[in-house]
């Protein structure tokens, strides 16, 4: 009989994502609105004499396992913030993009958290866990609240949001990932070079849109279409031109709108329906202008136990 502890984490998808000027810290402030898809890591802590790390899965030749894994960090932080030693062996099983701008190593560090949280009986108030989650990544706590919510400050500070049915969406995985911080420079470098500056002094706050938070509350996909918008898009385009052929096959195939994903290079489309959205990864796969098409479905519930 195993003894361990699996918990499933849904990737993400960045309806709207606008971006502030970088702050003092490097960082920007966002608004971020977040909405989980049914694309999911599955996370297993299993008893050991010390802190082990194991992945399976597409990409993870890309991903560190020794302690630098987001996973094993969240590990460290839970037993360091219960004076316990990190004793677990932690298994990845990866089915989100690696790098691909949908928080799969987000995903892995809250999976890793209330995995290890459940094996060692820490009983970790909710509240507390999303604040070791901030303490890991601006992404981290969505990654553990899941359905869809606004992220202000970094993106950590999170306020649920209402949403009014399903959205199907397909995602174009790209050969190869971005870097985040890189795609940030990359805005920050294209604002200052249209000369309009890129600190907080010269970038408007950054606000929600009200058409985009009543599509999501009503359901109304061909509304929350017209209203998507990623900040970062220019900059992930600039880095992999590549992309603007991309998010015109899926549009051409169909799709009610297209953006990028995060900081990409996964390129995301809306679709009306599950049938549509069949349609259009075929055609985005037979486009070979991506590596792989997947079709998911959201809001997805956040990291829970299997
Ligand atoms: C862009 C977004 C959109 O949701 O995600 P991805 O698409 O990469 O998954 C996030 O802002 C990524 O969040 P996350 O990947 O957790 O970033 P962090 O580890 O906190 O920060 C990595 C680096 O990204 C930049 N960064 C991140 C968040 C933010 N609000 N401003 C930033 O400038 C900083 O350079 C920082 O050092
Ligand atoms: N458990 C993990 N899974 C994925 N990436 C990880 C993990 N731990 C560390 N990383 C590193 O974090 C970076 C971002 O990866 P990821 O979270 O998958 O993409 P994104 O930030 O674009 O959503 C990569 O450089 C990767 O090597």
């Amino acid at each position: 009989m195993s003894t361990g502890v699996t918990v499933r984490v849904p990737a993400k998808v960045n309806v709207q994502l606008a971006v502030g000027g970088r702050r003092p810290d490097g960082f920007h402030d966002l608004a971020n609105v977040f909405l989980a898809v049914g694309l999911y890591d599955e996370v297993t802590a299993t008893p050991d004499d010390t802190l082990g790390l194991t992945a399976e899965g597409p990409g993870t030749d890309l991903i560190p396992l020794d302690g630098s894994n987001l996973a094993a960090r969240a590990a460290r932080l839970l037993a360091g913030r219960h004076g316990i030693e990190p004793r677990v062996r932690l298994h990845i099983a990866k089915d989100i993009p690696v790098a691909g701008g949908m928080a799969g190593g987000s995903a892995d560090a809250a999976g890793a958290l209330l995995a290890c949280d459940a094996l060692w009986g820490t009983r970790t108030p909710y509240e507390e866990l999303l604040a070791l989650c901030a303490e890991l990544g601006s992404d981290v706590p969505f990654s553990l609240a899941g359905g869809a919510a606004l992220g202000r400050g970094r993106g950590e500070l999170l306020t649920p949001l209402e949403t009014g049915g399903e959205f199907h969406w397909v995602f174009a995985v790209a050969d190869g990932g971005l870097s985040t911080p890189d795609v940030y420079r990359e805005c920050d470098r294209l604002r200052e070079a249209a000369g309009l500056g890129a600190t907080v002094d010269d970038v408007p706050d950054p606000e929600p849109s009200p058409a985009l938070l009543d599509a999501l509350r009503t359901g109304d996909a061909p509304a929350l279409a017209a209203a998507l918008t990623n900040d970062l898009q220019p900059a992930a385009v600039s880095l992999r031109p590549s992309l603007a052929r991309t998010l015109q096959a899926g549009l051409a195939a169909g799709a009610l709108a297209s953006l990028v994903s995060g900081s990409g290079p996964t390129c995301a489309f809306l679709v009306k329906d599950a049938e549509s959205g069949a349609r259009t990864a075929e055609a985005l796969r037979a486009s070979g202008t991506c590596r792989a098409a997947r079709s998911a479905v959201a809001p997805a519930p956040g990291a829970s136990l299997v």
